[in-house]
């Protein structure tokens, strides 16, 4: 009976660290396969300072929390600048250098390690010393399952809608205000905590801590076990852990294989299934928004808000031209860029470019292809910096900012592909939108979904509330709980601009809003951005049909290898057969 509630302590001690770690690589995107040697310093310290300074169960307990934290801190601030790629390769050498050090360092034990002086004792939670398996069963409970509600909390929330964003597209989630750098060190840290806190336990249950316990094929076992229960989902996390756990045992005691076998077939069966999942279920056991409850599943997919049809019908916005309001008039330039300069290599993609977006006006940016459009949108939403010239957004200077500071000052884009948060509803790509710009520094408040929750609901009721009405705007509140990447290009448009209407910036820059779009939803956007204009909204778009630009623009800007080169209405430029040629390639 024993040995199987070991192995039950066992899996429990990993599903700290596979739930830890879904919360980084399921949620957040960012691969680490240094899991293991998160735990080793956790474990390290404890048994170092149980060893030397007599540190009991608990302080050792925080001691090494807190140090693989803190060490999880220091190591991604420079890693999460670097793409993906690289960082699975610098969670490997971080792996290797820890390892390396554990086992050469004398006062750690080398190769074998620290041995613990005393077994835990949890006082003053009364029990006395932790001395058989069953004794942990509870205790290690008692971690398991609040590191579960932490990163289910986490995860489930605003904050991890964040995180999920940055996962599918950090370019986009950036453009929507938030600071993803200082979202995926927190993350990064808070999960080498827990790492830390799943290897304090190994220490106080093993008693003893080694090089093996922690080595680099532990870490890709969590790893593994990880993404066998499903990424983006913590139950799936427990089980897979259990499954991958378990496999041992139980060919050894109910198969009755010698153990030495057991142990090579395990492998064998491990590598066969994974390679199995990954073809037939690659989302894992249980993918992301699978419950093991049904009900639960199905309010995920219809978010509350949704009510019944009629309740979603699209808000009538005024289908002809005439504005509901007036736009402000002789209210001046709210953007003024000057000497704007960016090459690439040897290809000068914008010189010297100089043009004011007037307060509460459409302007449109056209020209041939390669022209640089695009180009001008990058440079004045931080997604470029600048070569020179200067960009000022009501007076302040934005030259410099990264694009979600420049979202955060009130300047926001569509992007020409699109790039919704394909697995994520609709609703949840407008909400997305919602904080980053109101929380100013860049966030939704971690500290509010454990110290004040009621006030986390309340925001988040609003919020959802907020992105209905957006996309109820935009004629699509019947589809909120779809996932975008499951609708139609012209309906995934509508949902960009709805996104684009919730961050509530004061300039709007639409990246050829109308391309690849049905007519009938060009229609549609040509009323959004109207409407958009009506409440006082400053618009520039960059777009190739000539039709949409003619219905909306005040202002047409002709760009020509970087530079504007005309501007006027759309008549006044096409009628000027120079023009017509550069835009045409005729007369
Ligand atoms: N990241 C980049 N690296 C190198 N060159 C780039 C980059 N982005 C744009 N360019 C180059 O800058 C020039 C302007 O490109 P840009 O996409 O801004 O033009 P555009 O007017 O938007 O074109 P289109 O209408 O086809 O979208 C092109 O020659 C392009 O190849």
């Amino acid at each position: 009976m024993d040995y199987w509630i070991d192995i039950f302590n066992v899996v429990l001690i990993f599903s700290i660290f596979t739930i830890s770690l879904n919360l980084l690589i399921g949620y957040a995107g960012q691969v680490s396969v240094a899991h293991a040697a998160f735990g080793a310093i956790g474990g390290y310290a404890a048994a170092y300072l149980q060893a030397n300074a007599g540190f009991s169960f608990w302080p050792g307990l925080a001691a090494g929390t807190f140090g693989a934290g803190l060490i999880g801190l220091l190591m991604s601030l420079p890693a999460l600048r670097l793409r993906p790629e690289y960082l699975v390769l610098l969670t490997i050498a971080v792996s290797a250098i820890v390892l390396a050090i554990v086992g050469a360092v004398a006062e750690l034990g080398g190769a074998y390690g620290i041995t613990a002086s005393r077994p835990a004792d949890l006082w003053p939670i009364p029990g006395g010393p932790l001395l058989f398996p069953i004794q942990w069963t509870l205790p290690l409970i008692g971690f398991a399952a609040p590191t579960f509600f932490v990163c289910w909390r986490m995860g489930q929330s605003a904050w991890g809608r964040v995180l999920r964003g940055i996962r599918d597209d950090e370019v986009a989630t950036r453009a929507l205000g938030h600071n993803v750098y200082i979202f995926k060190v927190i993350v990064f840290s808070v999960t080498s905590a827990f790492a830390g806190l799943a290897g304090v336990l190994l220490f106080f249950y093993n008693q003893i801590v080694s090089p093996s316990v922690y080595g680099l094929d532990v870490s890709l076992k969590i790893f593994a076990m990880t993404i066998f229960g499903g990424l983006g989902n913590f139950v799936g996390s427990i089980l897979g852990t259990a499954v991958v756990q378990l496999l041992q045992p139980i060919l050894e005691n109910v198969v009755k294989l010698e153990p030495g076998n057991a142990f090579l077939i395990q492998l064998v069966i491990y590598g066969i299934g994974l390679a199995i999942l990954v073809r037939v279920r690659p989302q894992g056991l249980l993918p992301e928004g699978v419950s093991l409850l049904p009900a639960r599943a199905a309010e995920r997919v219809a978010p509350p808000s949704v009510r019944s049809a009629a309740a979603t019908k699209a808000v009538n916005i005024g289908t002809s031209r005439p504005s509901q309001l007036q736009p402000p008039t002789g209210a001046g330039p709210i953007l003024e860029v000057r000497g704007l300069s960016k090459q690439f290599g040897g290809i000068v993609a914008c010189r010297d470019l100089s043009l004011d977006l007037e307060t509460g006006k459409i302007a449109a940016l056209v020209g041939p292809n390669g022209a640089g459009k695009t180009t001008v949108f990058n440079l004045l939403t931080g997604a470029f910096g600048a070569d020179s010239g200067s960009i000022k957004l009501n007076g302040e200077e934005l030259c410099g900012l990264g694009p979600d500071a420049v979202a955060r000052k009130g300047m926001a884009r569509t992007f020409q592909d699109v790039r919704l948060f394909a697995r994520m509803s609709a609703l949840e790509n407008v909400m997305l939108a919602m904080r980053g710009i109101e929380g100013g520094s860049g966030g939704e408040k971690l500290s509010d979904l454990f110290l004040h929750p009621r006030r986390a609901a309340r925001a988040e009721r609003s919020e959802r509330d907020g992105a209905m009405e957006h996309l109820r705007l935009v004629g699509l509140a019947d589809v909120a709980g779809t996932a975008a990447g499951a609708l139609s290009y012209g309906q995934q448009k509508l949902v960009s601009f709805a996104r684009l209407m919730a961050t509530d910036a004061d300039v709007l820059l639409l990246d050829e809003p109308a391309s690849g779009v049905d007519a009938r939803w060009v229609d549609k956007l040509l009323e959004l951005v109207v409407y958009a204009r009506d409440r006082g909204k400053t618009i520039c778009i960059v777009e190739h049909s000539l039709h949409v630009v003619e219905q909306l623009a005040d202002t047409v800007f002709f760009m020509e290898l970087g530079h504007i080169t005309a501007k006027g209405t759309i008549r006044e430029l096409t009628s000027d057969p120079r023009l017509a040629e550069v835009y045409f390639g005729t007369v």
